[in-house]
């Protein structure tokens, strides 16, 4: 490894000292937006900085599906939609969707301006969504493709007033970059308690008596029930409701038995519930409790085949979603007797057809989905939601974060200078990428002190990676979407995790991004296997370029770089610093890199301006400058 030196003390200090204050707000800064659903960038702005551009520009090649070069010519901006976009200082639009609680609406209204609106069409709500920053949905929204892809990149958070977000189309969410976040425990005790309330409620008949009594009748023969007290309840889904259904059940003197292929034993044991496989659950069970989500591998688990092996008579809840039942099997298991009764509070569609035959068979109890309607929760879940979605806006991580890594604060803000460290790396090293490349292959190296189990990159991965993109492609890249753009785009990005003699003290002592099977447009850039290699480190909190190929530099990553090999010779700093002087073009740091002595040399000259094209030909004409860079930051 090549020794580095920088030129003038005084230089470095001064910029160290400068440059430190700035820095951490820039660090800061930087994070936040990152943070922020960058899709709200102002994308005019991104576009009239590349359209004044003077550097390369990159687009993502549809053939081969790999990043690859282009120039300014070849770059339209026509692929650019026109976006209604609101400045950084602007309060954010919040549209409320469904009925929340007071206060939740009050907190809201703190940080920006609430839009109530309930009771939309899908093409309301997909005309209204390009003006808002923040949505927020209960049960009854269907926040589909067509609404995210109608918000034109200004939406950064789906606020989803409850647990399930099945009405959440997060595929699309995450490919536009936009954070979904639930308020998962405040309606928890709501649920489970219209839970029990409809088990009891349907095994004493309670509905259909009062339906009869109000009709005039007095019919005490025909409403005769069946105790619960001793019978076996089978939970499905051992989750925050799930549990606390069992809790009540036990309390009721029941057998609780449960599924759940995640729930960990010893939370059952605690309850003194046993948990079963799916099969001996559903046979056993004189009462079936549904508490799973609506995914993918629950939707219609309940279906002809599996209602044919519970024991006859069963009784069924259904307080989770409608979609775990396929409802004409339901209906059909209901006329043969294999289910007695059912009592539900969620329908494959909500609401349902007023003549279905399900919502009117004698044996079904029906409520319009009021697990999570009472006072207290709805209260509870607006303040939830609302402190998610604020949060969300400021940019800060959300413990609530559907579809983005939860990063606890601790964490973060030890990485915060390391992100900064990290995007401007994927920014450089996609820079030095001579046009025409096509990149596939990023290889990542953390080096740290510490356990590699300790170092958790997820947030350091989508900085490079949004780097690495955002120069040389349309897309807006955050933490949501990093991985997916990626991979959309064709990029292998690996990552290896080395402990070496360092400081424990800090989570990262350098990372290095190798670009494999391109060409550089600076030769020194690429290391000896053949990659476009650059390490970086923090110094001071402040992020330092330390190797470029297999050249030790140590430069500022700040404002613009330019690069040079040249001749390892006295005068070469002078000689280009007079340039840059002329032009009035301030010099922020320096620092020069030599593999041999008097032989080849790198420079690495920090400014403050960008050079005009007069100053780089000039530069470029100094006999013994061999080539240089200019690179944005
Ligand atoms: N009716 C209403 O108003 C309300 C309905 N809900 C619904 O209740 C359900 C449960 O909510 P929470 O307990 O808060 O969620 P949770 O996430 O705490 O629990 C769900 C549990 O289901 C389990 N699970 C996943 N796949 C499963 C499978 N194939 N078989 C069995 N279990 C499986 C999970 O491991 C998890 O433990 C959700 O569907 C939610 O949308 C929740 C609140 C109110
Ligand atoms: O939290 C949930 O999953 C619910 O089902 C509650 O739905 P809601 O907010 O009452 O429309």
């Amino acid at each position: 490894m090549a020794s580095s030196s920088t030129t003038t003390k005084s230089l470095l200090s001064s910029t160290f000292s400068a440059s430190k204050s700035s820095s951490s707000t820039a660090t800061k800064a930087s994070l936040l937006s990152f943070l922020r659903s960058t899709s709200a960038t102002p994308i005019s702005q991104k576009l009239s900085h590349s359209h004044n551009s003077r550097h390369h520009y990159y687009s993502v090649c549809p053939i081969k599906n790999v990043l690859t070069t282009a120039t300014e010519s070849e770059t339209s901006l026509s692929k650019y939609p026109d976006v209604d976009l609101v400045s950084s200082d602007s309060k954010p639009t919040i549209l409320v969707s469904e009925k929340l609680g007071s206060a939740g609406i009050e907190l809201l209204k703190g940080f920006g301006d609430v839009d109530c609106s309930y009771n939309l069409s899908p093409e309301q709500l997909c005309e209204k969504i390009s003006r808002c920053d923040a949505l927020i949905v209960r049960s009854g929204t269907k926040v589909t493709r067509e609404v995210f892809e109608a918000a034109k990149g200004r939406l950064k958070v789906v606020g989803r007033a409850g647990v399930g977000i099945d009405n959440v189309d997060l595929q699309a969410a995450t490919e536009f970059g936009c954070l979904v976040v639930n308020a998962p425990t405040a309606n928890t005790i709501a649920a489970a308690e219209h839970g029990i309330a409809l088990l009891a409620a349907m095994a004493r008949n309670v509905s259909q008596a009062d339906a009869s009594m109000k009709s005039g009748k007095w019919e005490r023969n025909k409403y005769v029930g069946v105790s619960m007290v001793g019978k076996t309840v089978a939970v499905m889904g051992f989750g925050k409701v799930g549990s606390e259904v069992a809790r009540r059940a036990k309390g009721l003197g029941m057998n609780v038995i449960a599924h759940d292929p995640y729930a960990p034993a010893d939370r059952a044991r605690a309850i003194g519930v046993e948990l079963v496989s799916f099969e001996q659950a559903i046979a056993t069970a004189d009462f079936i409790s549904l508490h799973m989500p609506l995914i993918p591998t629950t939707s219609k688990i309940f279906n002809d085949q599996t209602f044919s092996k519970m024991k006859k008579g069963v009784r069924i809840v259904n307080v989770a979603r409608g979609g775990v039942i396929d409802e004409d099997a339901l209906v059909r298991a209901l006329d043969s007797g294999i289910v007695a009764q059912a009592a539900l509070d969620v329908f494959i569609e909500e609401p349902p057809q007023t003549d279905s035959k399900l919502i009117q068979h004698h044996n079904v109890t029906v409520t319009p989905h009021l697990g999570a309607s009472t006072k207290e929760a709805q209260e509870g879940v607006a303040i939830e939601i609302a402190e998610a979605v604020v949060g969300a806006l400021k940019g800060e991580l959300s413990a609530t974060a559907v579809n983005a890594p939860m990063v606890p604060p601790e964490v973060l803000s030890e990485l915060a200078p390391y992100v900064v460290l990290a995007e401007k790396l994927g920014r450089l090293a996609v820079q030095l990428v001579a046009g025409g490349s096509g990149i596939k292959s990023i290889k990542v190296t953390y080096r740290s002190a510490r356990d590699p189990d300790d170092l958790d990159t997820r947030l350091l991965r989508a900085m490079i990676t949004k780097g690495i993109i955002e120069p040389i492609s349309s897309s807006f890249v955050n933490l949501v979407n990093a991985d997916f753009t990626a991979k959309q785009k064709g990029l292998r990005i690996s990552e290896e995790r080395m402990v070496v003699d360092a400081n424990p003290e800090f989570p990262v002592d350098s990372i290095q991004v190798q670009i494999s099977n391109v060409d550089s447009k600076f030769a020194s850039a690429v290391s000896e296997n053949g990659d476009v290699s650059i390490e970086g480190k923090v110094k001071f909190g402040v992020p330092h370029l330390t190797c470029l190929g297999s050249f030790g530099v140590d430069v500022s990553l700040e404002g613009n770089l330019i690069l040079c090999r040249q001749v390892d010779q006295p005068g070469m700093i002078g000689k280009v610093g007079n340039i840059l002087g002329e032009q009035n073009v301030n010099v922020s740091f320096m620092s020069v890199g030599r593999t041999v002595r008097r032989n080849k040399a790198i420079m690495a000259i920090g400014v403050d301006e960008e050079p005009n094209k007069d100053a780089l030909n000039k530069i470029g004409q100094v006999p013994a400058i061999e080539e240089f860079v200019f690179l944005k930051l």
